[in-house]
């Protein structure tokens, strides 16, 4: 089968990449930048970013073989300026990067930008710019800073973009990976995901055999659709249990525990862990500690509730692509961003084998799998909530005091933007608790309260966000509710950074 190759760097979005180059319905395959690399069937390639920079000694180089392939190469970030550096080029650092939301202006045609405008918006994460091509390369493309956004060797078929067309805040990111795939590699083949979806289920059946599974279920989109799937393959010997930390939403133990029984056949079981996760995490201030004791302690819990199941030996989890990419659990070169409580965050002394069937997914491909597989609207658009729940949005120690004030605001505020009709317009919403006590003035008194802030985010699949533009009147319809009903609270702000620089969660 033709495919493309995608040599990964370390990049935080290589599987983001592959996952467009699914959308066009192109396979394309994943390869380490030392890996062995075969060139069977390959029509084209795909240098991904990465942390590195090219100057620096011991940073990643490019395999020999690819280069006399001559096949067409398309380098991005890191990509982009390893081809610099290897055909003569000048690749230099500047004191301030370019991170996120950035202008560029064609300055001369090339295939890549065929169909898109002359001005147009895309995602950046560099602090490294390419300042000389090399000889036999022209320029297409710079930002509003003067910087090489693009440049490239039509002859040779080489292409190379500081940006990130696999971003979709980038404008017309589809359209340039398109006409890469289409216009200059010429595939021509197509993927889908309901091949995707029988093929699990067979997988499943086969693995479990006629032994039990255990499914964490939390009501999230990403285990929801896990269970169904799982369901399929093996009925009657998947478990459910739905572990209640304590560091969960207003009612939200009760509204999944009724949702789960009402809709679907599951038998769920709800574990009151409360307590214990609250002592293990008393004192604790550090968000990566925190993290760690959260994803040790649900693997305690679902173990000893296997344990009373006869032949029960797999745990099912919801695990989607950005749980392990994040977690560095993917690439060579790839930098810890957050340990994912279900990933990074899991103890090495485990009993059960682990499933996880949507490891390879991005969130828009699982709710498109839930909708295949019947999941209603209710359950497949619900906000991502992390698995370690509020302990994450309360920077500093977790206590029950703090954990009742977050519990309210983050009801208010998702109250008003459901009444606004807010809520299916963000990707995420929350708030978080911060430890700044700050002065205000009620009823002729002085309070000396808490700062908490709100978070919107705009997204397709987590692994880059822009902040929400909330009108004004929405957000201060929150913040008037929270300051009265929350006496705790004497301050309220709005989160105005995207991700990247910033992630989506505070910790
Ligand atoms: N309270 C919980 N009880 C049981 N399992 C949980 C709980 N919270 C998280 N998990 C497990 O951890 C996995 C990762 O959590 P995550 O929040 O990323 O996914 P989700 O809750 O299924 O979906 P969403 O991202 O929409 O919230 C889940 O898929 C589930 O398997
Ligand atoms: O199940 C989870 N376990 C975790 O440990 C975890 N950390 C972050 N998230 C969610 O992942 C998405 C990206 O968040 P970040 O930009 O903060 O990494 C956002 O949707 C976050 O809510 C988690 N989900
Ligand atoms: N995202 C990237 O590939 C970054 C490449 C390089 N480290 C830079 O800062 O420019
Ligand atoms: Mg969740």
């Amino acid at each position: 089968m033709q495919k493309l190759l995608i040599i990964d760097f370390g990049s935080q979005y290589t599987q983001l990449l592959a996952k467009r180059i699914r959308d066009i319905g192109a396979y394309s395959e994943v390869v380490q930048f030392d890996d062995k690399i075969s060139l069977d069937n390959v029509k084209g390639i795909i240098l991904s970013g990465g942390p590195d920079s090219v100057y620096e000694e011991d940073s990643p180089t490019l395999p020999e073989n690819i280069l006399e392939s001559k096949l067409p190469i398309l380098g991005i970030c890191y990509g982009m300026q390893l081809i610099a550096r290897k055909f003569g080029g000048k690749v230099e650092t500047r004191d301030v990067g370019e991170f996120g939301k950035t202008t560029i202006k064609i300055m001369d045609h090339s295939k890549l930008f065929e169909n898109t405008d002359k001005e147009f918006n895309v995602w950046m994460s560099h602090k490294d710019v390419v300042v000389e091509v090399p000889d036999g390369f022209k320029v297409t493309s710079k930002t509003n800073n003067g910087i090489i956004a693009s440049f490239e060797n039509e002859e040779e078929k080489i292409y190379a973009l500081q940006f990130h067309p696999e971003v979709k805040h980038t404008t017309f990111g589809e359209t340039i990976l398109k006409n890469f795939v289409i216009k200059i590699c010429d595939i021509n083949e197509t993927w889908k995901l309901t091949d995707f979806v029988d093929e699990k289920i067979n997988q499943i059946r086969k693995t479990v055999g006629d032994k039990k599974a255990i499914i964490a279920l939390s009501g999230g989109v990403d285990s929801s659709v896990a269970a169904i799937l799982t369901y399929k393959a093996i009925g009657k010997n998947l478990k459910a249990i739905f572990v209640n930390h304590g560091l969960l939403r207003l009612n939200e133990a009760k509204e999944v525990e009724s949702t789960f029984k009402d809709y679907f056949g599951i038998d769920l079981t709800v574990v009151d862990a409360e307590e214990r996760f609250l002592t293990k995490l008393k004192g604790v201030t550090d968000p990566e500690k925190k993290r760690k004791i959260i994803g040790e302690e649900f693997i305690r819990v679902f173990e000893e509730e296997a344990s009373k199941e006869s032949d029960c030996e797999f745990l099912v989890q919801g695990t989607i692509y950005s749980d392990v990419i994040e977690s560095a659990k993917s690439g060579k070169k790839t930098a810890k961003i957050k340990s994912h409580h279900n990933v990074g965050g899991l103890p090495e002394d485990m009993n059960l084998k682990l499933i996880e069937p949507l490891r390879e997914l991005f969130k828009d491909e699982v709710r498109s799998v839930g909708e295949i597989l019947g999941l209603p609207r209710e359950i497949l658009y619900r906000h991502p909530f992390p698995g370690p729940g509020l302990a994450i949005r309360i920077i500093g120690e977790v206590t029950k005091e703090k954990l009742e004030i977050l519990r309210k605001v983050d009801d208010i505020f998702i109250k008003s933007l459901k009444e606004t009709g807010w809520y299916d317009k963000v990707w995420q919403a929350f708030a978080v608790l911060t430890p700044i006590r700050t002065v205000g003035v009620t009823g002729d008194r002085r309070n000396y309260g808490y700062l908490v802030s709100l978070r919107a985010v705009d997204s397709t699949e987590g692994m880059t966000a822009d902040w929400s533009k909330i009108p004004h009147d929405v957000l201060d319809l929150s913040s008037r509710r929270i300051t009265n009903e929350v006496e705790e609270v004497t301050r309220v702000v709005y989160d105005i950074t995207s991700k990247p620089p910033a992630t989506i969660e505070w910790e």
